[in-house]
């Protein structure tokens, strides 16, 4: 389970055991948010309705998750962006998520899982396949590595615009830190890539979230994100390809800290009148059939396997060529072969003479 605490002089003396309990962890979170931030989030998570009012009022926010279900967090997300109310006034009703989750592989909308994550392994090592509702890469999720959406109105969006801000915050707290915007508005640190950020732009919102690495397994994650394919098949793709880069940890602020203090600064950098007020949820009492619909439509093999982009590959030495729409041979030289899924045809590869 995700320890929510900072690393504290309790953690370093080894006094936090491995299996402390969800509500110890939170109660040592508060403790340290109170002492290092004079902030705290409520060991309380809202219902169902508190969640509904506070996301359908106009009004800034925080919000963490403090379940690790990456359905649920992506539902989640999916439901404050479309019941935010649509605001003419800049950052009125800006928001800012935070979620953690279990190892998990999240493809772009757009992407070609194929291409992508090496299912095999995926699933050897436990990780869960997701393809989520905004466009974008493909990365790797695990318990050290700290997930933050911050949705604003469509006319205040601007890609660079908050990770420049979470850039100057983590700096100005550690400038040892030396965390740096590239042009493709990732952060980096010492040239290696430390966060990935996706967007999505709808009814007049928009939403930048963004993952980092703070003490991620990155052991575990070698191998995912490189499927292999005979040497003689050739991909055409429409779809959206992801740029590999070089990862690596920030290492020296954990999950608590880097939610501690972002959130502070947040609420020093949105506040106007009131203060910006912080709120906790879960999936045990911060769920609706909105949320459950959504999780149910990541969970699908519909949506996972049979949406996508169009593509096409050949087997050059075998004249072989498909066009795959939705997951399935759509088109082929050799007819017996339309209708079948490509998972399946991938599998008997080697079959086909
Ligand atoms: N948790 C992660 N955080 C940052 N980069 C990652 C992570 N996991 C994998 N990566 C790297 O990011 C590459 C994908 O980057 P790409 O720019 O295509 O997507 P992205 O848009 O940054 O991802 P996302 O849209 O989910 O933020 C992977 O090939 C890998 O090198």
């Amino acid at each position: 389970m995700y320890n929510h605490s900072p690393m504290t002089q309790r953690e370093s003396e080894g006094a936090i055991k491995a299996n402390t309990s969800l509500e110890d962890d939170i109660n040592d979170f508060n403790k340290d948010m109170h002492d290092l931030y004079n902030i705290g989030f409520s060991k309380e998570t809202l219902s169902a309705s508190q969640l509904k009012d506070i996301v359908k009022a106009k009004g800034r926010f925080v919000l963490q998750s403090l379940s690790t279900n990456p359905y649920y967090n992506l539902a989640l997300e999916n439901y404050m962006f479309t019941n935010t109310p649509k605001t003419k006034k800049g950052f009125d009703s800006c928001r800012l998520l935070f979620y953690i989750n279990n190892k998990c592989a999240v493809i772009g909308k757009n992407q070609n899982l194929w291409q992508e994550v090496d299912l095999a392994q995926l699933k050897s090592k436990n990780f869960e396949l997701l393809r989520r509702f905004s466009g974008g890469g493909t990365v790797l999720h695990d318990l050290g590595n700290v997930n933050y959406s911050f949705l604003t109105s469509r006319d205040k969006f601007d890609t660079k615009f908050f990770n420049k801000k979470v850039i100057g915050w983590l700096n100005s707290s550690d400038p040892e830190l030396k965390l740096e915007l590239n042009d493709r508005g990732d952060i980096v640190q010492n040239g290696f890539k430390v966060s990935g950020s996706a967007y999505k732009i709808a009814g007049g919102k928009a939403y930048h979230h963004a993952t980092m690495l703070l003490n991620a397994n990155l052991e575990q994650f070698s191998g995912l994100l490189e499927p292999s394919f005979p040497s003689n098949m050739e991909w055409e793709s429409s779809g959206v390809q992801s740029v590999k880069s070089k990862i690596k940890n920030v290492g020296t602020i954990s999950p608590g800290q880097f939610i501690g203090l972002v959130s502070e600064r947040f609420q020093k950098s949105f506040k106007v009148d009131k203060n910006i007020p912080i709120y906790a949820c879960d999936e045990s009492t911060t769920i609706n059939d909105e949320i459950k619909d959504a999780m149910k439509s990541l969970q699908s093999d519909n949506w996972k396997y049979f949406s996508g982009p169009k593509f096409s590959i050949k087997l050059k030495d075998k004249n072989l060529k498909i066009q795959v729409v939705k997951g399935m041979v759509y088109e082929c030289n050799r007819k017996k072969l339309i209708g079948l899924e490509f998972n399946d045809f991938l599998e008997n590869i080697d079959s086909y003479t």
